[in-house]
């Protein structure tokens, strides 16, 4: 997988129902304006066959193991057939989840190995990381009082509250371990705060 990456990859994270997917449409808007050229996807998903594995994901119960492989199978093609290639063509790319999600719930959340993660992680991306991840953070209780407020649940969110907890403290630990890449943004505040932050987390790129 040779990227030439002249575009940006921007990703969106959090814990269920932490309000990222609010503030996505907003963030499209936003950089339209601004003259770039903006494709906006999600994981899992973004092609026909990751739409197709995000329904078994979502419904049909599975090893820890299985779900974390048909996360990276779905990733391998999202990245070879839309995050790539728009990039290439100077696009920014904001993807609705990625890798930091599949650490925080299959490795944080499920418990699968480490070391597993990282096998799976080189041999899909090949070193690609995002330029920017937002994560977007709220406690556990926030959040599921947004979800069970909005939505029928799936199969993640209908998990009891120490998975989503171990899920966040997962998200964290990563967010420690890439402070330049991974900012947090504090979503238990209002819209017009969260997007003020998600323009300071950006300046860099956007200058
Ligand atoms: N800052 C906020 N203050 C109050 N409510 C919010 C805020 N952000 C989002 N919400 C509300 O919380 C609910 C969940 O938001 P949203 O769907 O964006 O979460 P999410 O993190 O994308 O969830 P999921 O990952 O499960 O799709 C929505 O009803 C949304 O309006
Ligand atoms: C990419 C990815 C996602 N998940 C989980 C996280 C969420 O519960 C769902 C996706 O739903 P959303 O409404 O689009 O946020 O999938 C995961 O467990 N591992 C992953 O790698």
């Amino acid at each position: 997988m040779a990227v030439v990456n002249t575009g940006r990859f921007i990703t969106v994270e959090g814990i269920d129902g932490a309000g990222k997917s609010s503030h996505i449409e907003w963030l499209r808007n936003y950089l339209t304006q601004a003259g770039h050229a903006v494709v906006v996807t999600r994981e899992p998903g973004g092609t026909p066959l990751g739409e197709s594995l995000r329904t078994l994901l979502l419904n049909e119960p599975m090893s820890p193991e299985t779900e974390m492989m048909l996360m990276f199978a779905a990733r391998a093609e999202h990245l070879s057939s839309v995050i790539c290639p728009a990039l290439a063509q100077g696009a920014w790319v904001i993807s609705d989840r990625f890798s930091d999600a599949t650490y925080a719930y299959q490795v944080g959340g499920r418990g699968v190995a480490e070391r597993k993660f990282a096998a799976l992680e080189d041999w899909v991306q090949e070193g690609l990381q995002p330029d920017r991840t937002l994560l977007f953070d709220v406690s556990v209780a926030t959040a599921q009082a947004r979800l069970h407020d909005t939505r029928i649940l799936d199969r993640f969110e209908r998990e009891a509250s120490d998975f989503h907890q171990r899920v966040r403290e997962a998200y964290h630990q990563r967010a420690a371990q890439y402070p330049e890449r991974i900012r947090l943004i504090a979503s238990d505040v209002p819209m017009d705060d969260v997007r003020a932050q998600i323009l300071v987390a950006l300046s860099d790129l956007l200058a």
